[in-house]
């Protein structure tokens, strides 16, 4: 049996899946591989609280997501639109 590990994901597509290329990412990375995330800050839209758009709802929940998943490291760059870097323990 082929069993398939990664080191890095860049995940940057659809926003309306990003919790689904996260939960995919998480099951396929090795323990130290990394999960990059872009656009975490979504140009800031997350901090309004009138901006209910599906998008901003969706960055909103993975970024909750993230800081209470115990199976992983993380740090956030304010870089571009915000990068999250998540290293799987
Ligand atoms: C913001 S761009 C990022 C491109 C890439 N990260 C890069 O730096 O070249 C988002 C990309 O995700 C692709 N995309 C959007 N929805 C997708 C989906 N459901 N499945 C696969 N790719 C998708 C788009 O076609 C687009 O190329």
């Amino acid at each position: 049996m082929v069993k398939i590990v990664l080191i890095l994901f860049f995940i940057d597509a659809d926003k309306e899946n990003y919790m689904k290329y996260y939960e995919i990412s998480l099951k396929l990375t090795r323990p130290n591989g990394l999960i990059v995330i872009d656009n975490t800050l979504w140009c800031g839209r997350i901090f309004n609280p009138n901006d209910n758009e599906e998008g901003t709802k969706v960055v909103r929940q993975i970024n909750e997501h993230i800081k209470n998943d115990q199976s992983i490291d993380v740090s956030f760059l304010r870089l571009g639109d915000g990068i999250t870097f998540c290293r799987k323990k």
